[in-house]
């Protein structure tokens, strides 16, 4: 018997459970509480497993992440032999589609503008900008990057994408690498990040790069929170630079009680919600990529641990 220990939420491995056992009995469904036979234990689903669960299990091949991201895990502490795999499932890309496309259209539709107004019972109507004059550019063009473009594609905004290796998506102007991030960002009005969290990464929206974009532009961060230099955000935004700031991700999180961004008129601010791995469209893409590994074939989100992503 092959077993997969789930040590996340209750709720969602209530739901896991029946549907491996659907679906996959042959692959042993256990939560901690079950007490599985750590000599069986393959596969591990978790978000953030500590080190001394890790070293209980002799058998273990692949950590799967129950999200998105895997920045959470300490890979210095993972043995080497133990391949990592991001969730990529259609609920999480629904769910950040939803999210992006009102946060794109608040920000395109003068909505902080209008808030400051309002709040100080001001009518102050804001002269259109056609979509067909607002530049969209997404940092990152992985399964959620390409899927926020397929989705404001249809509002005729201009579209650009930029990440560190080259892609080419339809119907957006692909950019690649560090030399190119200076053109991309200059044609920017909306930057919304989703980049993952590495090395390279982190502090990527900072002065320089944030100073780059038009005056008045809008920035969407629903990567991660240290993906952003707070402070740089805070003096673009109040010397006009930027016009206002959409956020779903923190470092930390939940963002401390007196933090300049809660009470900020220009940023809009979720508690890290834009999306969520959806329990039932995630338990069969992580069966089918134990099936693929099962049969040998590249598994859906294989990280490559020295890239990090
Ligand atoms: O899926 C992820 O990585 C998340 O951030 C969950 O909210």
């Amino acid at each position: 018997m092959m077993t997969l220990l789930y040590t996340s939420d209750l709720e969602r491995g209530r739901i896991w459970r029946e549907i491996f056992a659907d679906e996959a009995a042959d692959v042993g469904f256990a939560d901690p509480a079950d007490a599985p036979d750590p000599a069986t234990i393959r596969y591990l689903a978790a978000w953030n497993p500590s080190v001394e669960l890790i070293a209980t299990l002799p058998a273990l091949e692949i950590l799967f992440s129950i999200g998105a991201g895997i920045d959470q895990f300490d890979m210095s502490r993972l043995p080497p032999h133990v391949r990592v795999v991001r969730m990529i499932e259609p609920g999480i890309a629904q769910g950040m589609v939803e999210y992006v496309t009102m946060a794109v259209l608040a920000l395109h539709r003068n909505l902080i503008d209008h808030g400051i107004a309002q709040r100080k019972e001001r009518w102050v109507p804001i002269k259109l900008t056609p979509a067909s004059q607002r530049r969209i550019g997404v940092m990152g063009l992985g399964n959620l990057g390409q899927a926020v473009l397929g989705a404001l594609r249809p509002f005729g905004f201009p579209l650009s994408g930029w990440s560190r290796s080259a892609h080419a998506v339809e119907g957006v102007d692909c950019f690649a690498g560090a030399a190119a991030l200076p053109t991309f960002l200059s044609g920017c009005d909306i930057l919304i990040c989703l980049l993952p969290l590495t090395d390279e990464t982190r502090g990527i929206l900072c002065r320089e790069t944030l100073a780059q974009l038009p005056r008045g532009a809008g920035l969407i961060n629903v990567g991660r929170g240290g993906h952003l230099v707070e402070q740089d955000l805070l003096s673009l935004l109040d010397d006009g630079h930027l016009s206002g700031a959409v956020l779903d991700v923190f470092d930390p999180e939940p963002l401390p009680q007196g933090h300049a961004f809660w009470a900020h008129p220009r940023i809009i601010m979720t508690p890290h919600v834009a999306s969520m791995t959806r329990a039932d469209s995630a338990a069969r893409a992580l069966i089918a990529n134990i099936r693929r590994h099962q049969s040998g074939a590249p598994m859906e989100g294989e990280v490559a641990r020295d890239r990090g992503y």
